[in-house]
């Protein structure tokens, strides 16, 4: 069988880096601006060699995401979107990408509301390679975690400037597939610059990880990702994305595609 989940990600991530490429991980909301634009737009960025796509699932209460992703999510919302139709559009996805990885990023009820076992039955049905859940912290993740032993998806957990040592430690026991470091204490969203102690706290960080070590939030110009990307493994790029959807709408297929790259490219 070959490789999905946790594996994938790591794998390929892994490997762009050994190939000296950066690994960058776009985010874009779900069924944002219509149902019908995402697949298109997962194709576009998929043409620009992502470490894996983070994939949005709305909820009407994103306490973690600044406004561009809020208004993203609105627009989103108003589509009526429901969670199978999301997993019907990543099984299209997956079997024209199978080698690109993709995680869905939503909120706890929504997996709670849908039935945890059933979210991860059918995410692996559909070919989804894991979940980030922002709102769940490592304490209250048990019964999801249960549910997901031995079955390869991948459990993203975020750690934040406020962790410390030994929670990291703890969290980089339980995240599969990489770690998502939050660069900041804030909500998401592009930033002008980033933290002065980042690259510091990414040194110290990526010692005690033995998966790759993801870095996001403010991330949005080519100056930040050749600043960062010799500290982490993956760099993760939402609010930039998602602002050029808003701009183009429907449009923004060719647009992320090129953003993207020139992102990518902010080290040759
Ligand atoms: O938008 P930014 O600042 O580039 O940050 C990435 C982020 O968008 C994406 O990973 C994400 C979107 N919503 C979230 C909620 C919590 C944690 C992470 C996220």
């Amino acid at each position: 069988m070959t490789a999905f989940g946790a594996k994938l990600v790591e794998t390929r991530i892994r490997r762009l880096t050994k190939e000296g490429k950066v690994a960058l991980i776009p985010y874009i909301t779900a069924f944002d601006p219509e149902k019908g634009a995402t697949l298109e737009f997962l194709r576009y960025l998929s043409e620009a060699e992502p470490a894996c796509i983070e994939l949005g699932f709305p909820f009407s209460d994103p306490v973690a995401d600044g406004p561009t992703i809020q208004k993203a999510i609105v627009r989103a919302l108003k589509n009526n979107p429901t969670f199978e139709e999301y997993l019907e559009m990543i099984a299209r996805f997956k079997k024209e990408f199978p080698e690109i990885p993709i995680v869905c990023m939503t909120y706890y009820n929504i997996l709670y509301r849908f039935g945890l076992e059933r979210a991860v039955r059918e995410a692996l049905s559909s070919g989804l390679d894991g979940f980030i859940i922002p709102d769940l912290p490592m304490e209250e993740a048990g019964p999801w975690l249960k549910i997901n032993k031995g079955k390869g998806l991948a459990t993203v957990f975020l750690s934040a400037p406020t962790s410390g040592e030994e929670r990291i430690r703890k969290i980089a026991r339980l995240s599969k597939g990489f770690l998502y470091y939050v660069s900041l204490t804030g909500i998401t969203g592009a930033r002008e610059s980033l933290p002065e102690d980042l690259t510091m706290r990414l040194q110290k960080i990526r010692k005690l990880l033995s998966q790759p070590l993801a870095v996001g939030f403010g991330i949005s110009k080519p100056e930040h990702v050749r600043k960062l990307s010799p500290y982490a493994d993956a760099l993760i790029i939402g609010s930039a994305l998602v602002a050029i959807i808003e701009r183009e709408k429907k449009k923004a297929g060719k647009e992320l595609k090129n953003f993207f790259l020139h992102l990518k490219n902010a080290n040759s």
